[in-house]
């Protein structure tokens, strides 16, 4: 389902535009609309694109079409046979199949390159495989890189996703204290994606197309509340030399660098010069140009 769209899933799509500009169609990408997993195990676990974010970075790559199906148990009952011949042929009319080396469809997840192969000449399309992709000797996988993301090793998830780590999320409402504080923090609902861990981050925000230098909390606010270990870390974000309300928008934050780990203030005094020494040290390094992305 391209959680993640990270480098190995790139190919496959940049591949797909390629050969869809070259045969005068269309490229279509294929994607669930949550992981199957939660589905078969009802569990909700988390996954580190949700289908509004893979939505925007399918459409950054520039796909034309992304068509979304609701993964349910009847969806999950669907042998592969008829995923080929019902959605793929009739439905989608592929005249190109393009997937990953390890890619595994259909009920029991029998479909794979070898069975679509096979209905090649049936169904009159060409199949294309893409190789696997490695970053640092290791095979580029998602299961891997929410590993990375979850541990905060960014420097080897950006490695392997081909981008940077990002979480996308809608503005909501918080306790309404950031103004006050002459940091006003946009609190994100991250719709079930993964963080990296608990810290505050050099981050670039991108709104409706535009990007921003940004500073990002991800944490609980110590010096406000008296945080339990079961409190979920919330992230907040404050947009450089920006001051709009952004309620209900949308926002990619991407991850740049750790500057500090959260801490408990004395005092929101305290707290609020911290966050000005915060924004300077970004800025600083920002403008000296030397990001260790
Ligand atoms: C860059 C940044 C760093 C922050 N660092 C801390 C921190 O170290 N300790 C803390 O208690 N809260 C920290 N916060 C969270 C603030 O306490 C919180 O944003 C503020 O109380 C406003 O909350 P509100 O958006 O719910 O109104 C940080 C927020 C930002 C944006
Ligand atoms: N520079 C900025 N960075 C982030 N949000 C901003 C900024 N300027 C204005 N806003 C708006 O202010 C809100 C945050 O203000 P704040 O007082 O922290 O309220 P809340 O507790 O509801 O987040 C954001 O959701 C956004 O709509």
């Amino acid at each position: 389902m391209f959680d993640g769209v990270h480098s190995g899933h790139q190919k496959v799509i940049q591949k797909t535009i390629h050969l869809a500009n070259k045969k005068n169609g269309e490229s279509i990408v294929l994607t669930f609309d949550r992981r199957p997993k939660n589905v078969l195990s009802q569990t909700q676990q988390t996954c580190i694109t949700s289908l509004e974010h893979r939505l925007v970075l399918f459409e950054q790559l520039g796909v034309d079409i992304s068509v979304v199906l609701e993964f349910n148990k009847k969806i999950s009952e669907v042998s592969a046979e008829d995923f080929i011949s019902k959605i793929m042929y009739e439905w989608l009319g592929a005249k190109v199949v393009v997937l990953g080396f390890d890619c595994s469809f259909g009920k029991d997840r029998r479909g794979n390159a070898s069975m679509v192969s096979s209905y090649a000449k049936k169904y009159g399309f060409e199949v294309v495989t893409c190789n696997p992709v490695e970053f640092e000797g290791e095979r580029t996988s998602s299961t891997t890189i929410r590993k990375h993301i979850i541990q905060g090793n960014l420097q080897k998830a950006r490695g392997m996703l081909g981008r940077r780590v990002s979480v996308f999320g809608t503005v909501i409402k918080g306790s309404g204290r950031g103004k006050g504080l002459g940091f006003p923090t946009a609190n994100l609902n991250l719709h079930h994606e993964i963080k990296p861990p608990s810290g505050v981050y050099a981050t670039k925000a991108l709104l409706e197309g535009k990007e921003y230098n940004a500073i990002t909390n991800i944490g609980t606010c110590p010096t406000f509340r008296e945080s339990t270990c079961d409190d979920e870390p919330v992230v907040e974000v404050h947009i450089i030399d920006f001051k709009e309300s952004i309620y209900g928008k949308d926002l990619e934050v991407q991850f740049l660098y750790k500057l500090r780990e959260e801490t408990r203030f004395k005092s929101a005094d305290e707290l609020k010069l911290q966050l000005g020494r915060d924004r300077i040290r970004f800025m600083n390094k920002t403008s000296e140009k030397v990001l260790t992305e």
